[in-house]
């Protein structure tokens, strides 16, 4: 019997014998499928046939639909052309970020408005009190009592990642974004979000899988008080454990003058630090953003900072969170989490 069913007009498949390698061949085929000569003695079968490769054509359609709906942001590829002088990360390499996020536990550990507050910091304190009252020398056993009050998990000296930003820069968002699974629309909220500028007062730190931490820290700048920046340039400068800071940058609204001196203050004392452009579903114009960073002179450091471009929220202009995965590769690869 020979199919001449419309569903089947422009095909180019070979002829075949067998039902079912045919519908294997209709259902699995990536090109589109029609045109379909075979031997059929029962009619109940040729219509069996039929019925499957129509529910395939239409899936087709949908898919292309689809795709062919799917808006793209004009900065798309921002993130490959600012970072050019970075490898890109491999496929592999993206599976391995996503899967690690995907499955680690997120704990929150400490919030802290003081630096010596922050568990490890006490400990190390209390541990220069007894070496300099005690006149304890240096390699003595001594040295290290054998209890402390502490839980010895907050101070096992895991890698730390602090985002920085003025109020309102979404280092919050960012926390959370990077924590909830790619493909979910609302953010999963570990790390308090809020409109109103100055919003987080603490240096806040989240356990990620007991691999590393990420701190989120108060805004500097308007909505924040002098002693929040204080806290936030305390921890940077002193905190030994710190590998890596993401200083944020609104994309929608540049760089300020704060926002330079830090990055300046960063690359002078060589501390290690890229820069995130959140809330780039805002940008109406990317062309003004680049002619920011041109004239930032960022791109002329000879840290070469990467810069990433995000964004939080989606919107119908901007219907993904992108940059998300790179962020998430940069931070395994700092914290040494990518090899083998
Ligand atoms: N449209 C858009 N809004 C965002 C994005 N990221 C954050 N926001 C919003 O910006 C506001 C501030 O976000 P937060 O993450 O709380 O900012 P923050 O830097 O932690 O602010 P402080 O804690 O006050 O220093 C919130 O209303 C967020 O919903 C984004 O990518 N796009
Ligand atoms: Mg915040």
């Amino acid at each position: 019997m020979r199919i001449t069913n419309k569903s089947l007009l422009h095909c180019n498949l070979p002829k075949l014998s067998s039902l079912s390698s045919i519908r294997d061949i209709v259902l699995n085929s990536k090109k589109n499928v029609s045109n379909v000569e075979l031997d059929i003695v029962d009619k109940s079968t040729a219509q069996n046939l039929l019925k499957d490769v129509d529910k395939m054509k239409n899936k087709k359609l949908l898919v292309s639909k689809k795709r062919k709906l799917e808006i793209k942001p004009p900065w798309i590829d921002f993130n490959a052309k600012y970072n050019i002088n970075y490898d890109s990360p491999k496929r592999a390499q993206f599976q391995k970020t996503s899967e690690f996020f995907n499955n680690a536990k997120v704990e929150f550990e400490w919030g802290v408005a003081s630096f010596k507050s922050i568990p490890s910091e006490i400990v190390k304190t209390n541990f220069k009190e007894r070496e300099i009252n005690d006149h304890i020398p240096i390699n003595s056993t001594k040295r290290f009592p054998g209890k402390t009050k502490i839980p010895f998990k907050l101070i096992n000296g895991l890698p730390e990642i602090t985002f920085l930003g003025r109020s309102n820069a979404g280092k919050s968002s960012i926390l959370n974004n990077l924590v909830t699974q790619l493909g979910r629309q609302r953010l999963t909220e570990e790390a308090r979000m809020s409109s109103r500028p100055g919003f987080t007062k603490t240096l806040n730190c989240f356990n990620i899988g007991n691999k590393f931490r990420l701190v989120d820290t108060p805004g500097y700048g308007f909505g924040s008080r002098i002693n929040q920046g204080g806290l936030t340039m305390e921890y940077i400068e002193n905190r030994e454990e710190l590998v890596r800071c993401y200083v944020l940058i609104p994309g929608d609204q540049g760089f300020t003058n704060l926002d330079m001196q830090i990055i300046h203050y960063l690359r002078d004392i060589g501390k290690p630090f890229e820069i995130i452009f959140t809330k780039m579903d805002k940008v109406k114009n990317p062309e003004t953003l680049q002619k920011e960073i041109d004239r930032s002179g960022i791109m002329d450091f000879p840290s070469l900072p990467k810069l990433l471009f995000t964004n939080s929220s989606i919107s119908k202009s901007c219907p993904k969170r992108y940059g998300i995965s790179d962020l998430r590769y940069t931070i395994l690869e700092c914290c040494n989490l990518l090899s083998n």
